[in-house]
C-alpha cells in the first residue's frame, strides 16, 4: 500500500475529507462555522494577515476535528466495550478540539473588533 502516486494519495486525503463530512455532524458544523467566517473576511475586507490568522485557525480546527473523528473509529474498532481509558482518550480528543476552537473564536472576535469600524465607516455608519 505505501508508495502510491501523489494523486493516488491526493484521493485518499480527499476521500477522508468526504468521510468526515458524511459521518461527522461537528465536522459539518465546524465546515459551517468556516464558511461564515469566510464570508466575514469577505464582508470586513481586514488586512491580510487577519485573513491568514482565520484561515490557519479554521484549517487546525477542521483538521482536529478529522483527527478526532479517526482516532474514535480506530478505538472503537480495537476495543467496542466500556474502558475509563477509552474515556479518557475520547475526552481529551475533545478537549483538544476545543481548545483550538476557543482560540479560533478570540481571533474571529479580534477580527472583528480590529476591521469592525473600518467596515461600519464604509457603509456610511
Ligand atoms: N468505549 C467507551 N468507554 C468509556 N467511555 C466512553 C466510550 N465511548 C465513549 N465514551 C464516553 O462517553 C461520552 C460520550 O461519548 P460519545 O462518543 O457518545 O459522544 P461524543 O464525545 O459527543 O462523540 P460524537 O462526536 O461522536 O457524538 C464521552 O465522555 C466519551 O468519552
Amino acid at each position: 500500500m505505501k508508495g502510491r502516486p501523489f494523486r493516488a494519495r491526493m484521493g485518499f486525503a480527499l476521500a477522508g475529507i468526504r468521510a468526515g463530512w458524511a459521518r461527522e455532524a461537528s465536522f459539518r458544523s465546524q465546515a459551517r462555522l468556516a464558511a461564515m467566517a469566510l464570508l466575514a473576511l469577505l464582508l470586513l475586507r481586514p488586512a491580510p494577515v487577519w485573513w491568514a490568522l482565520v484561515a490557519v485557525c479554521c484549517a487546525i480546527v477542521l483538521a482536529l476535528e478529522l483527527v478526532n473523528s479517526a482516532m474514535e473509529a480506530v478505538i472503537d474498532l480495537l476495543h467496542p466495550g466500556v474502558h475509563p481509558s477509552i474515556k479518557a482518550a475520547k475526552d481529551m480528543l475533545a478537549g483538544a478540539v476545543l481548545v483550538m476552537s476557543a482560540a479560533a473564536l478570540a481571533v474571529a472576535v479580534a477580527m472583528v473588533a480590529a476591521s469592525g469600524p473600518h467596515f461600519l465607516e464604509e457603509i456610511g455608519l
